[in-house]
């Protein structure tokens, strides 16, 4: 047998391209070897890119670490519907209704274990309109039920809105409401209405007096200048004491009244006070702080070592002014501390968006806790396809400030504290001149923080001056730079850094040696979209000799709180991030001085979801 004519043969096929001769095997056996040597090729091509991109891979891995780790912030590779970021904007840890409009609280109480918040609400949609009073209530201050709305537009007095006003509690027991009607013609009128079943913990059902409206504006006052009536109280010589803001002219002043059965009121000639200039005075409130210590007091109380603020909102302009002074009940007359620090000239509640503020005084934990609304400041279409706008501060108790005297200290609820989870610390991270520090942290949209800040103080002492003249307002925000200032906390900026928003401190130096810090929240880039408050908000805050520089940031999606000093100056800021939103958004420290290093200390916890419900009847 020939065992060379099978070679022959093949060789005179067509397609066969001889590998080895000498060793060429029988035809089949060929064929399988060929394609079991073509596979192997083929496999080891294979494992050699696989191999490579794996390599890749790794290596742009290892990057990303080293990248996030250093200065330089991470790309943000995600992009955003305009669905995503409505629907980002909602709060998680502040109260809002679940839809609609809502503005300034009204006649908070605590009843039978419940907080109850009123608040003006259009049940019908995301604007303002058909004024009625909604109605929640919490047992925490964070977790809240919503009810149903408690008074609606019915009647020829407050068919134009059931518009702001308070609550009253009588020694008795008795509660009643006191709100201004917005009547047909738009004038208006005050009036009165009581809770169905005063044994109702909820109070859920409201009923509106026979004899509305019980008080007419006065004489020299305009039909649509007076409004919202305050809580009545009891003076030390047992009268009953119910307050109004008003403006005659361009001065804002506050009415007062008496009554002895707390429907029939009689007005004062003289009023409790007024400051030229100050145009109309919303939403009134006046209460005692004690000279002694934190125990808030109620408004019946009077005498030695006890101080009385004003507090109004200027009509128009969404700031709340306060003012510390000295309330005389003989003469129902209240005269500032400082002239200078007069109602709606001196100080501010917040120097952000926080307005019509009311305090309750709470029997429970003897302090005092205020809201006001924080409204948008986005486009208004915006609000309608969210169907929701403007959302509640997290309640923030009062105090005064015994250590500068001059300021109220408004800091968040203990309550707020028990949100928090996953916390972090970072102790003494050295900021340089010119330096931004990314915080890894992991999601940063709801977040509680606590920094504090140690300034050179050589470099300090060695300022001859900087920027004496400096204001946050009148600045050009963060970027702005200083010999010593600014420098602080950067939250909801995206990894290219294209939307941010600083909130920090900046130190100003005049030539005599005198110091101010300036606690500023810079808006001009936080959103690559439309805010009708491209600003930087703040004022100055003080510190006294001992103390170092404090800030807690309240972030929660679209809203940020800031205090800075333990509440002395307070900012709240809606923002409105497109690409800073979810995973994307970051949270950075920052030193843009030129001539001081500084060291930062900061506890940051991740803050959970409230619960605001309906109520589960
Ligand atoms: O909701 C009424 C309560 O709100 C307060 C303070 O926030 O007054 C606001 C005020 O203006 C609102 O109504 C205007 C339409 O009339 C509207 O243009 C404006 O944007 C709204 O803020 O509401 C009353 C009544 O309309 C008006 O005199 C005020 O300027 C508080 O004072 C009211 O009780």
């Amino acid at each position: 047998m020939k065992t060379t004519e099978p070679f022959t043969d093949l060789e005179n096929e067509p397609n066969y391209t001889p590998l080895l001769n000498h060793l060429a095997p029988p035809p089949t056996a060929a064929r399988k070897r060929l394609v079991i040597r073509v596979l192997s090729c083929i496999t080891l091509v294979s494992l050699f890119f696989v191999l490579a991109f794996a390599l890749i891979i790794l290596n742009q891995k290892n990057y990303t670490r080293n990248t996030t780790d250093s200065a330089l912030p991470e790309k943000s590779f995600r992009q955003f519907s305009q669905s995503d970021r409505l629907t980002w904007e909602r709060t998680a840890f502040h109260f809002q209704p679940a839809k609609n409009f809502i503005y300034d609280p009204n006649g908070q109480l605590f009843h039978m274990g419940w907080y109850h918040l009123f608040y003006q609400y259009n049940p019908y949609a995301p604007v303002w309109g058909n004024m009625s009073w909604g109605h929640a209530v919490s047992k925490d201050l964070v977790n809240w039920f919503e009810l149903p709305v408690a008074m609606v537009p019915t009647e020829w007095y407050d068919i134009e809105g059931v518009l702001s006003g308070s609550i009253t509690v009588l020694p008795n027991g008795q509660i009643f409401a006191l709100y201004t009607g917005n009547a047909n013609d738009f004038s208006q009128l005050q009036c009165k209405a009581v809770p169905v079943n005063f044994s109702d913990p909820l109070l859920v059902k409201w009923v509106k007096y026979d004899s509305n409206p019980i008080l007419y504006t006065p004489l020299g006052i305009g039909l649509k200048d007076y409004r919202d009536p305050s809580t009545v109280w009891t003076g030390p010589d047992g009268k009953h004491r119910m307050i109004m803001g008003t403006k005659r002219g361009n001065t804002g002043l506050v009415l007062v009244y008496h009554t002895t059965d707390y429907t029939n009121y009689v007005m004062l000639d003289e009023p409790l006070h007024s400051v030229p200039n100050t145009d109309m005075w919303e939403c009134v409130d006046f209460y005692p702080v004690s000279l002694t210590n934190d125990s808030a007091l109620d408004m019946a109380a009077y005498g030695s070592g006890i101080k009385h603020v004003i507090k109004e909102s200027w009509e128009g302009h969404g700031m709340d002014w306060y003012s510390i002074g000295t309330y005389d009940a003989n003469t129902d007359k209240w005269t500032p501390d400082n002239p200078d620090l007069d109602v709606g000239i001196g100080l501010r509640c917040d120097y952000g968006r926080f307005f019509a503020s009311k305090s309750l005084y709470d029997p429970l934990k003897k302090r005092r806790i205020t809201w006001g609304y924080v409204g948008e400041s986005d486009s208004a279409d915006q609000d309608l396809s969210r169907g929701w706008a403007t959302v509640y501060n997290v309640g923030r108790t009062i105090v005064l400030d015994r250590k500068t005297g001059t300021h109220l200290l408004h800091w968040p609820v203990e309550e707020i504290d028990s949100l928090r989870h996953n916390g972090r610390e970072f102790k003494e991270l050295e900021l340089e001149p010119g330096s931004i520090v990314p915080l890894d942290i992991g999601t940063a949209t709801q977040l509680d923080i606590v920094a504090t800040f140690k300034v050179d103080q050589d470099a300090l002492k060695a300022t001859s001056g900087s920027n004496d003249k400096y204001g946050c307002t009148t600045s050009s925000g963060a970027a702005e730079r200083g010999s010593l200032g600014p420098f602080g906390v950067v939250v909801l900026a995206d990894g290219a850094l294209t939307e941010l928003t600083p909130v920090y401190f900046y130190i100003s130096k005049n030539k005599d040696g005198g110091v101010a810090t300036h606690f500023c929240t810079d808006k001009l880039r936080s959103s690559l979209d439309y805010d009708g408050e491209k600003v930087v908000y703040g004022s100055t805050v003080p510190v006294l000799d001992d103390e170092e520089l404090t800030m807690r940031l309240l972030v929660d999606h679209s809203i940020i709180e800031g205090f800075a000093q333990g509440g002395r100056t307070v900012i709240t800021s809606r923002v409105y991030p497109t690409k800073a939103i979810y995973e994307e958004a970051k949270l950075l420290l920052f030193n843009n001085a030129t001539d001081t290093s500084v060291k930062a200390s900061l506890k940051i916890w991740q803050m959970a979801p409230a619960q605001i419900r309906p109520y589960p009847f």
